[in-house]
């Protein structure tokens, strides 16, 4: 594992460009004994939280996924160690109002099932004071970001909503006082896996948007990599076996008991991780459907490329003929051809490849907005941007996180960097 820390986590290309909202977060030598004989349920953890970034926590049932997130709010009171959160020690403050300074959101909303959506999301903006217009209009603005129409939802009972919009709710209402810190605890375990794709694909686009800080716990390491800037794969007593970014998880597993975890088909996952817009694309020999097949012909000829793009007056793809089919042709296609092999930007490589593979020029036309044309890409350049992805060597370090009690750990005034020092002196 790394041991020094990072700037922000920026993995995923999450909110490049956007302001952090978040903050940072360092537990410092925490543990957690429940009862006096029993084994620790978190043994010593030191763990940095970068700000803006978010971090998930994977591990088997029973690790102390749940207890190290609850003492960060405190819901859990460490047995040793403390808390920093933007550099201020939390550890003997009013724990209401550090939890008023936190959105917490747990398995299935936990909405209060009496009070109607608009209580539920206003209870903490009412518990700080604000007056009711500003409650008011903050709740609509959530729903909004939620994708819940306010005038639809805001009146009902948490019992008049599906699950994935509870889910929704428990968010909103976690974000409504705009905290820095979001805290999640197996916030898509109980929806259909259809609307757990699409929330956590939600959560991507608000957390774009908002880049707090956002720690999850979950159970599912796909999720841990599709949402994590960082992901720790915890053992028993919330021993830390890797603290990384999703893709040395998957592609350099520190352990066994990572590549256990992680499992088979670890390289697949990492195409999940990767987007279209990050493969470099080749031009095409492009044609309109007005031209003959012998020009088409002789340019893709002059080109020496074994197919031809048809675009529309858009620049839509219309056919995309192979130097054969423009042979037996007696005119170019004028009606846009269906299951041409098409990918947007924002595919994963997971998608193009899988368009790839079943079209007959072997590569996919990329497209961005309103269907225009971008240009090509193909099984050579996805593998490459892979290899690249997976080297690594243009990605963050990992941020700090141990179980070892013989570190300090020291902040740099300037940059805030956190640098773990050995007992013996000298950083590492
Ligand atoms: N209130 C408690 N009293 C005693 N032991 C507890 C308590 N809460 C949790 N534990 C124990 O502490 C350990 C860690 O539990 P924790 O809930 O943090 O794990 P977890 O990784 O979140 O598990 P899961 O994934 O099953 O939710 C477990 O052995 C659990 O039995």
């Amino acid at each position: 594992m790394s041991s020094q820390a990072s700037a922000e986590g920026q993995q995923n290309g999450q909110g490049a460009g956007q302001e952090v909202t978040g903050v940072p977060i360092l537990l410092d030598g925490v543990t957690k004994q429940y009862g006096s004989k029993s084994a620790p349920a978190v043994d010593h953890l030191t763990l940095e939280i970068p700000a803006g970034s978010t971090v998930m926590f994977v591990g088997p049932s029973g690790c102390g996924k749940t207890t190290t997130m609850k003492m960060i709010n405190r819901l859990i009171e460490p047995t040793e160690g403390s808390i920093v959160i933007d550099g201020e020690d939390v550890t003997t403050m009013n724990g209401d109002e550090l939890r008023r300074r936190m959105g917490y959101v747990i398995q299935a909303g936990g909405l209060f099932p009496h009070m109607t959506v608009a209580a539920n999301i206003g209870m903490v903006p009412k518990m700080l004071g604000w007056d009711k217009q500003r409650i008011a209009s903050r709740v609509d603005e959530l729903l909004e970001l939620v994708s819940l129409d306010p005038g639809q939802y805001r009146d009902r009972y948490p019992k008049q909503l599906s699950g994935g919009q509870q889910q929704r709710v428990g968010v909103a209402r976690a974000l409504a006082a705009d905290p820095p810190v979001l805290l999640m605890d197996e916030p898509f375990g109980a929806v259909d896996p259809i609307t757990r794709q699409r929330l956590q694909e939600e959560m991507i686009s608000i957390q774009q948007e908002l880049k707090k800080t956002i720690v999850i716990v979950t159970h599912d390491i796909d999720e841990a990599v599709k949402l994590g800037d960082w992901v720790v794969v915890f053992d028993e007593g919330a021993h830390i076996q890797q603290y990384d970014s999703p893709e040395r998880i998957l592609s350099d597993p520190a352990n066994d008991f990572v590549a256990d975890f992680v499992g088979r088909g670890a390289g697949l996952k990492t195409l999940g991780l990767a987007r279209v817009h990050e493969v470099p694309r080749m031009e095409a020999v492009v044609v309109t459907p007005e031209q003959t097949p012998a020009e088409a012909l002789r340019q893709a000829e002059e080109s020496g490329h074994g197919h031809v793009l048809v675009l529309d007056k858009q620049q839509r793809p219309i056919a995309w003929p192979s130097v054969e089919q423009l042979r037996r042709a007696e005119k170019l296609p004028h009606i846009h051809e269906e299951n041409l092999p098409v990918v947007g930007t924002g595919a994963t490589l997971e998608d193009a490849l899988d368009t790839m593979l079943v079209s007959r020029a072997g590569a996919a036309l990329v497209v961005g907005a309103r269907g225009r044309f971008e240009g090509v890409v193909d099984l050579d350049t996805v593998m490459e941007t892979l290899r690249d992805r997976r080297a690594g060597e243009n990605q963050p370090k990992a941020p700090v996180g141990t179980n070892d009690e013989d570190i300090t750990l020291e902040r740099s005034p300037e940059t805030g960097e956190i640098t773990i020092v050995p007992s013996g002196g000298g950083a590492r």
